[in-house]
């Protein structure tokens, strides 16, 4: 760790900043920056004893009987509601339950076969060339599902790419390897102009910035829960289905828990009303114990001054970075430059540096992370620094740029 003293910009901004006190609410050690938050969140305090309590109490001295009395049975649609309003999504339409992956299964087999209901010669199906590969993999297997055709694209071409035979475009709010925000607004308004349903995975932008899913009209959004908003390794994902969808969504998992009396256990399905329907098979409930109690650290914080510290600390990053990292000194054999757009309105909560020569990526990352500064790498050559606000100081993001400038530029 970079023994110098903190700027008095640094400082400042700490000083000034309405959400610092959030950071003593997770377990984070004073000698790491911890900048992979984008990964894995930080543990939240509150949780460990909510988990001690789950297993002792609810299931070791309950058990059976939690499933009414300590809420199981409810909890993916009441964690759901505590997830809504962090991606502007009014009551009943979120449930929390499997992982992202199968949650992109749901969302695009679910948006197919709603668009065909509409006209069934739809029969092509969009998705983002530089998705996350999970969703890359899952939507190919959708179009074999629905007899349609996959195409990929960057997603500035889809408002010029999507027509009549598109059903679905499956898109990413925020970019996994470049950090880059893409426009929800104007391209969920394309795929519409296109007559097709629009499905957004939300992993890096859920608790990092405002999504407002309602507002602009989205059809179907997935997401994470174990990165901005910390609920934990392997944490539920959620699932949001628009109001007024719900009622034909026809979802190709349907377990006996998105049956509309899931105790009658009748051989016949009959989906339930609501959120509901989303859900698949026996929620699992000590991960989604964490989650819940991790997103009491919301309460009272709004997602608009979330954005802004966000904004602001990876501003601060990318000063700090040109000030100390990006000017290859005369002798030193590495440089780095921003891959993630300067403009705001381009960036996630993100950071991205391609490291050139790109095979010193891997090795500047591990000694960065030797040195208390974690953050991580992606290949070819791809430096990621996640900045999660609720314990992001912009002293930790001055420390990291300086430990990455001593890294690459030798003992600076
Ligand atoms: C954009 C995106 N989608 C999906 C996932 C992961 O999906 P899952 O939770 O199913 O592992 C990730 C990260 O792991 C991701 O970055
Ligand atoms: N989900 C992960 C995991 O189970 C292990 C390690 C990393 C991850 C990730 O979240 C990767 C992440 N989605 C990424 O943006 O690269």
């Amino acid at each position: 760790m970079s023994d110098r003293a903190p700027t008095a910009e640094a400082l400042a901004q700490d000083a000034a900043d309405p959400l610092a006190h959030l950071r003593e609410l997770f377990v984070l050690d004073p000698a790491t920056v911890y900048l992979d938050g984008n990964s894995l969140g930080a543990l939240p305090r509150a949780v460990e004893g909510r988990l001690a309590d789950v297993v002792s109490r609810e299931w070791g001295r309950l058990r059976i009987r939690s499933w009414d009395e300590s809420g199981w049975w409810t909890m993916p649609e009441r964690v759901g509601e505590l997830v809504a309003p962090l991606i502007g999504a009014a009551p009943g339409q979120v449930v929390v339950g499997d992982s992202t992956s199968v949650n992109v299964l749901k969302a695009v087999v679910g948006a197919v076969r709603l668009a065909r209901q509409d006209d069934p010669g739809r029969d092509e199906l969009l998705v983002d060339a530089a998705t996350f590969p999970t969703d890359g993999y899952i939507a190919e297997s959708a179009a074999r599902l629905t007899g349609c055709t996959l195409r990929a694209l960057a997603p500035g071409q889809v408002p010029a790419e999507a027509g009549p035979r598109t059903a679905a475009v499956l898109l990413n709010h925020v970019d996994y390897r470049t950090g880059t925000l893409h426009d929800l607004p104007s391209l969920t308004a394309a795929v519409h102009e296109a007559g097709a349903l629009a499905v957004w995975d939300l992993c890096h932008s859920a608790g990092a910035l405002p999504v407002d899913v309602d507002a602009h009209g989205v059809d179907f959004a997935v997401g994470c829960t174990y990165k901005f908003l910390n609920g934990g390794p392997g944490s539920p994902a959620f699932l949001y289905v628009r109001d007024a969808l719900q009622q034909r969504f026809d979802s190709p998992l349907p377990g006996w828990n998105s049956h509309a009396d899931p105790f009658a256990m009748a051989p016949d399905y009959e989906p339930a009303s609501g959120a509901a329907r989303g859900r698949v098979g026996t929620p699992d409930i000590l991960s989604m114990a964490a989650l819940e109690t991790a997103l009491g650290a919301w309460e009272g914080v709004r997602i608009e001054d979330v954005r802004a510290k966000s904004l602001a600390l990876t501003d601060f990053f990318l000063r700090c970075v040109g000030a100390y990292g990006t000017d290859r000194p005369a002798g030193m054999e590495i440089s780095v430059r921003p891959l993630t757009p300067a403009e705001p309105a381009r960036r996630g909560s993100q950071i991205s540096l391609l490291c050139d020569p790109a095979e010193h990526a891997e090795p500047v990352m591990k000694e960065l992370i030797a040195r208390g500064v974690v953050g991580d790498f992606r290949r070819p050559g791809v430096l990621r620094f996640g900045f999660t606000p609720l314990y992001t100081s912009f002293q930790d993001v001055e420390r990291a740029a300086r430990v990455l400038g001593e890294v690459i530029g030798g003992t600076r």
